[in-house]
């Protein structure tokens, strides 16, 4: 059955790994009372502090694929080899049963996917890096992936950059407060 899309708002930020949504998204979350977080799923193991159910549903591989049988996710992908994520219609379903905005932070694709299931509910905004240089940077001082991985990320950031004309906007992340002031306005207009 399709997923009925007309339960509320929504906003999805997407961007190659590195481009800086996560901070964003961080950044309103802490100053729009209105959204909630989409927590996702996922095959991998935690990182650092992350914790099941705050960051991500840790499922690991038989779990994931499991819920994809089932049918409970609205959207998933392969995002990296054997590294799969996805959105969990429950998820939805408790936001906007709470009365809230729903905020993504997803992969370019799953943005695009959420884009069209979503229809006029959604707004979806993809964080641009100033240069590919400057997102090498970024993930390299981000210390979090190893050399294989940022190879990887780099090579799939050549092929999301180009969808960036196929998002509702486009949010430069130069200047990191000067884009949260940019994505605050742009949000706050939508979700009014
Ligand atoms: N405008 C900016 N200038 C400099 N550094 C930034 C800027 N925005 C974010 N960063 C830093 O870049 C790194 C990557 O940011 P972040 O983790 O938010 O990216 P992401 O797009 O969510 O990546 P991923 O998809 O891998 O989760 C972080 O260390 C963050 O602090
Ligand atoms: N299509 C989806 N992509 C997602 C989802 N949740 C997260 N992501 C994206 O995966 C990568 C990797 O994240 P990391 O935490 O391992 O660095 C990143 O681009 C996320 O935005 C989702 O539900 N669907």
């Amino acid at each position: 059955m399709a997923f009925d899309s007309s339960g509320g708002k929504c906003v999805i930020f997407s961007a190659p790994s590195g481009a800086g949504k996560t901070t964003i998204v961080q950044y309103l979350l802490g100053k729009l009372p209105e959204l909630a977080f989409s927590i996702s799923a996922c095959s991998r193991d935690p990182r650092g502090e992350e914790e099941h159910g705050k960051h991500y549903y840790f499922l690991g591989i038989e779990g994931f694929k499991q819920k994809i049988d089932l049918g409970e996710f609205i959207e998933w992908e392969e995002v990296y080899t054997n590294n799969f994520y996805g959105t969990l219609a429950s998820e939805l379903e408790r936001i906007w049963g709470a009365g809230k905005t729903v905020i993504f932070d997803v992969d370019v694709v799953g943005g695009l996917n959420l884009k069209k299931i979503m229809g006029d509910n959604a707004l979806a905004i993809f964080v641009q890096p100033p240069s590919f240089e400057a997102l090498e940077d970024r993930l390299r001082f981000r210390s979090t992936e190893t050399e294989e991985k940022i190879t990887m990320r780099l090579a799939k950031a050549q092929i999301e950059l180009a969808r960036a004309p196929e998002f509702d906007y486009i949010l430069l992340n130069d200047d990191l407060q000067r884009a949260c002031k940019e994505a605050e306005a742009v949000v706050r207009t939508f979700i009014s």
